[in-house]
């Protein structure tokens, strides 16, 4: 064959694929979901909605930024797009992101009978995503793997999180909280009260307790491994990308090749510490994660195999790293911010620690539950200012529900902030702060529809750290609301923002004075 035709044949294949991408796979897809009557904003090529998003953001936050009230309501003030499109298309339609159009569902219900045709270890996450978060989780991280190697992972890493390893973990989490409280206390030695940043405060102290509870590491270099992630997660998800936009990659290079870099650095630091704890297996107890991930061997058609691959472990590790404390202390930055703006829930929960807890400084896990209104608190901040404000999934076949059929490879976006601020699921204080909703060991917090409420995601697929993460909230909010008190500070200014998690745009500043 000659020179010639090789390169017909190979300009004709790439301009085959192109036009595919670009122009016949979102044609047929289009054609497909508006068969089953679904609606939804035009798409304009290449971008699809993603001009429309940036607009209406922009508008709201300058409307937002001209105002000096609190509100919670940040369906509207964050997601601008989502709401407006509601009001116009209802609770289940379809936007596009570049070519790829996703399914946005916001209604309990169809999430209910959707959810139920599927098994969790079958669900799909959208491949679209995929190279923008490979550097974060890895191609192996729990939340990125499916099938029956999500099977295998997921069978594997959940006795880590049994309540007798919870338990053992509970006085690592106490001495590191004693620890910050000390630095505070050394800083208010010589002023009454003082302002910090609360979001830094808790973070660190966050990062801390994953990487000494679950690697067994110290908050050295748990810091370094943070100020990474931080760094990739700025370079990822700050600025605009162009997802879904054919070779929309091209445009963000600077950033993609930054977070891999990052991504890479990451993998080597835990490389070494996977490598140092597999020298000590079998001579010191092992656990916390990484322990329970590195002992013991699997057999298969009869012979013995690792659990995990080495390249498996490093990214579980870089998943728990991440999942463990971001969004802890998210939850943690914004109930500080909450209390602080609600003195009386300050005080509620100080007299609910004085009764449970006392002066005790060795927190037994079995006390913890012992704090009810402590939980409603964790709900209540977690319906307004959920951690993981949405769940992404592709559909591996098609999937009917009701009249509507779901076609294969469909993305799905679930929106839970949609949802835990829906007036016609929780009445007209929906964006109103009271903890109280969730009394009387309701689950749901009186919200009409179970599925309307999912701080912690579905099915099988729902957060493996939940129990974790209670039990870290409620040491660290007794130790801390025991000694201080927190009022907002004036400089605090009230914009949350939405990259990959909702995030206070410039911390909370905080005046903290002893009690
Ligand atoms: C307030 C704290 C937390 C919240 C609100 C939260 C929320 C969630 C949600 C909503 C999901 C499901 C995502 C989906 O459906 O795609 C999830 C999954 C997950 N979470 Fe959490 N999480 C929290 C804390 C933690 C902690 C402390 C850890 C680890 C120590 C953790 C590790 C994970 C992992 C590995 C998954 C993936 C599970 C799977 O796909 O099987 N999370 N989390």
């Amino acid at each position: 064959m000659s020179l010639n035709l090789i390169c017909g044949f190979l300009i004709f294949f790439l301009l085959w694929k192109l036009i595919n991408a670009c122009f016949l796979s979102p044609i047929l897809s289009l054609r497909k979901l508006r068969k089953n009557g679904l609606g939804g904003p035009t798409p304009k090529f290449p971008l699809g909605n993603l001009g429309d998003m940036k607009e209406m953001i922009i508008k709201a936050k300058s409307l937002s930024s001209s105002s000096d009230t609190i509100s919670h309501d940040i369906h509207s003030s964050s997601l601008p797009y989502f709401s407006q499109w509601q009001k116009l298309y209802g609770k289940v339609y379809v936007y596009w992101m570049g070519v790829e159009p996703f399914l946005y569902v916001a209604d309990p219900e169809f999430l209910k009978q959707m959810s139920g045709k599927v098994l969790a270890k079958n669900w799909g996450k959208p491949t679209v995503f995929k190279s923008d978060r490979i550097p974060m989780f890895g191609e192996y991280g729990l939340n990125m793997i499916e099938g029956n190697t999500w099977v295998r992972h997921r069978h594997i890493i959940t006795p880590a999180f049994s309540s007798t390893n919870l338990k053992g973990m509970a006085n690592s989490m106490v001495e590191l909280t004693t620890k910050m409280i000390s630095q505070w206390t050394t800083l208010l030695a010589d002023s009454s009260k003082v302002e910090l940043d609360m979001e830094k405060e808790v973070t660190i102290l966050a990062g801390e307790i994953i990487a000494k509870t679950n690697f067994g590491i110290s908050s050295g270099l748990g810091n370094v491994l943070l100020e990474k992630l931080r760094a990739m997660q700025i370079s990822l998800f700050k600025h605009t990308r162009y997802v879904g936009v054919p070779y929309g990659q091209l445009l963000t290079m600077g950033q993609t090749l930054e977070a891999r870099r990052l991504g890479q650095e990451i993998d080597d630091i835990l490389l070494s510490i996977i490598n140092a704890r597999k020298k000590v297996i079998g001579v010191e107890p092992q656990h916390d994660l990484l322990g329970l991930l590195l002992e013991g061997e699997d057999q298969v058609d009869g012979r013995f195999v690792r659990k995990l691959t080495t390249r498996e472990l490093i990214d579980e590790c870089k998943t728990f790293f991440f999942g463990g404390h971001e969004t802890v202390a998210l939850a943690m930055t914004w109930t500080l911010m909450l209390l602080a703006m609600y003195p009386k829930w300050q005080d509620e929960l100080r007299e609910e620690i004085k009764e449970v807890i006392g002066e005790n400084d060795n927190i037994d896990f079995t006390m913890l539950a012992g704090l009810k209104k402590m939980g409603w608190v964790f709900n209540e901040v977690l319906r307004l200012y959920p951690s993981s404000p949405n769940a992404q999934r592709q559909a591996r076949s098609d999937i009917q529900v009701g009249n509507v059929v779901i076609p294969n490879g469909t993305n799905i976006w679930i929106d839970v902030v949609g949802m835990h601020h829906d007036r016609a699921l929780w009445g007209d204080d929906v964006n109103e702060f009271k903890p109280e909703r969730f009394d009387g060991d309701s689950l749901y917090g009186g919200c009409k529809h179970k599925m309307g409420y999912m701080p912690f995601g579905f099915g099988g697929r729902m957060c493996i750290g939940k129990n974790y993460a209670l039990m870290e909230y409620k040491i660290v909010m007794s130790l801390i609301l025991r000694r201080f008190s927190f009022t907002v500070a004036p400089s605090y200014h009230h914009s949350p923002t939405y990259f990959f998690s909702f995030r206070p745009s410039s911390g909370v500043p905080l005046i903290v004075k002893p009690l």
